[in-house]
């Protein structure tokens, strides 16, 4: 890409990443998270913000001032990350690590813990105009044991398995009691029992994109969630988790990074 163009939805460019541009991103579903990553976690270091164009919070920032580190903001669902991963993704980045939330539909995953996905099982419109549906979404293995190896470390409640990606937070997610639309489809009645018997872990609506544009346009990909949300006992987000969900999920991925087992 040349170095004096600008990419359309992320609104910076290779100009602005400097001389040693990143080629790791951390990728957050809300801006208010790649903002507490870049600008108030220990160890990171915010060289500058880079761009809130259309609430795509970006930092140019570093790791123990030692790794140079994108942070990023996908937006909610797979459309919205599809365009920032391809952007990213010319701009050189060839590691990102999801850092996001989910709700548990598990009974022994609960509430504060964390969700390392292995592969999704991807219910995303999106992917399917990037891969054929029956394309694996998978997360790198190197990548993946590097989380668990972190999340182990801090000695962090944590969990290693498979994620439903969805495209809907509500009617996707068989919400129907805290939905405007009480309606479900008879095809989504049930859905989360039959994950649950699946062994699927947790809800949640971007990484199953994510892995499959890791295997088609090749770089590296994977994801921790901080679970905030007990589907199992009910529907609503867990008052008083959030916090301490999320910022498990950001430790492990930054202790994944600072140091790395596999190479
Ligand atoms: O907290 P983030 O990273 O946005 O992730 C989860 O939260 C949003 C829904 O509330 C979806 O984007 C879902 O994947
Ligand atoms: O239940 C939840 C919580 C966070 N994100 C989701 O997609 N679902």
């Amino acid at each position: 890409m040349p170095a004096s163009l600008t990419c359309y939805h992320l609104g910076f460019g290779l100009a602005d990443l400097g001389t040693a541009p990143p080629t790791t991103a951390l990728l957050c579903g809300a801006p208010e998270r790649a903002r507490q990553i870049a600008l108030a976690t220990d160890g990171v270091f915010c060289i500058k913000p880079l761009s809130e164009n259309r609430g795509l919070h970006s930092y140019l920032a570093t790791l123990d001032k030692r790794l140079p580190l994108l942070v990023a903001t996908s937006g909610m669902g797979a459309p919205s990350l599809s365009i920032v991963v391809n952007e990213l993704f010319a701009l050189g980045v060839r590691r990102i690590i999801r850092v996001g939330t989910c709700g548990s539909i598990q009974d022994h995953v609960k509430t504060g813990s964390i969700v390392i996905s292995q592969a999704a099982l991807c219910r995303q419109g999106a992917a399917d105009d990037i891969a054929p549906p029956e394309y694996p979404a998978t997360a790198d293995p190197f990548l993946t044991v590097e989380l668990v190896t972190a999340a182990r470390r801090l000695g962090l409640d944590h969990h290693l398995g498979l994620t439903a990606s969805v495209d809907t937070f509500y009617e996707g997610q068989e919400r129907c009691n805290t939905s405007a639309n009480p309606h479900l489809l008879r095809r989504l009645q049930g859905i989360t029992e039959e994950y649950r018997r699946l062994n699927i872990l947790n809800y949640e609506m971007e990484a199953g994109t994510l892995f499959k544009m890791a295997g088609v346009y090749g770089f590296s990909a994977g994801c921790v969630c901080g679970v905030l949300a007990d589907r199992v006992a009910g529907e609503s987000i867990v008052p008083g988790r959030k916090d301490m969900a999320q910022k498990n999920a950001i430790r492990v991925a930054l202790e994944a990074l600072r140091t790395p087992v596999c190479s």
